[in-house]
């Protein structure tokens, strides 16, 4: 597969794009001096724009950290990366690994595979191969756009106000799990993708989006329509949270309005 050399649209759009993931890890705790950063790489536009903005801001983020990528093949078709992601990589001279993990083999008799399972599933590989690799750090390529989805997903199916963080850690591991791109809104990756000549290469799991995720996706579009800034308004708003104007059950009695 053969790259399109960048333009100077395409190095704008870098740069620009470079600043949100700077800003995100100046507003989050991402980055330790010599953090040793394991990137979750599917193969798709998202990760892979991730893994190209992270050695991009290397070469210039004030304390120095190491990056490798790895993919997660499974066993079935349709959702996992070819060569062309390979040779992408490649070009770009990241330090990579793919990992073969029977995803399907693991499941037990009688069970089917869906997205939940399978997600969990390679979450763990991750975490393991950080673990054996003495890495402190796995990036997701989550983006704005995913974090808002799951917020409203998660107060109108669970009754919580709650999101994907941009840095979280589990109970059981010590590695950081975090979010670079989750200042990035999707059109941005798909604009950039399309710069960089790597649109067209997209994973596509066969069990997909859950229809919560979708119907998520539209109401959030919808709310959106009058202009994209609503998005970074949302995302703002999680920081800024007014538990007076919140009706919190065994709060005080009655809330002063200030
Ligand atoms: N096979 C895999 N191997 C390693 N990491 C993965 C794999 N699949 C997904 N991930 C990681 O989990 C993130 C979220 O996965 P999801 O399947 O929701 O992808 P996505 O939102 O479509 O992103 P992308 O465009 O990168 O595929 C990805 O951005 C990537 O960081």
């Amino acid at each position: 597969m053969i790259l399109k050399p960048l333009d100077r649209e395409a190095r704008q759009t870098a740069a620009r794009l470079s600043k949100k993931l700077a800003r995100a890890f100046l507003n989050f705790p991402m980055l330790k001096e010599n953090d040793r950063l394991l990137v979750a790489l599917s193969g798709g536009k998202d990760s892979l724009s991730m893994l190209y903005l992270l050695t991009r801001l290397q070469k210039s983020w004030k304390t120095p950290f190491y990056i490798k990528a790895l993919h997660i093949r499974s066993d079935f078709s349709g959702c996992s990366a070819d060569e062309r992601m390979e040779e992408i990589i490649d070009s770009w001279g990241v330090d990579y690994e793919i990992l073969d993990v029977p995803i399907r083999g693991r499941l037990k008799p009688g069970r089917s595979l869906n997205c939940y399972w399978c997600s969990t599933q390679r979450r763990m590989e991750l975490l393991r191969y950080a673990e054996a690799h003495d890495f402190g750090v796995i990036a997701l390529g989550h983006h704005q756009d995913d974090v808002l989805e799951t917020l409203l997903m998660n107060m109108a199916y669970k009754g919580e106000i709650s999101t994907m963080m941009p840095v979280m850690k589990y109970d059981r591991y010590p590695q950081r799990v975090i979010r670079p791109l989750c200042y990035i809104k999707e059109r941005e990756i798909v604009e950039f993708a399309e710069l960089m000549g790597f649109s067209t290469y997209a994973t596509s799991c066969p069990y997909g989006q859950t229809s919560k995720r979708l119907e998520a996706r539209k109401a959030l579009e919808l709310l959106a329509s009058r202009g994209e800034y609503v998005k970074d308004k949302m995302f703002e708003s999680m920081s800024r949270v007014n538990l007076d104007y919140l009706p919190v059950q065994d709060g005080p009695e009655v809330p002063s309005a200030g």
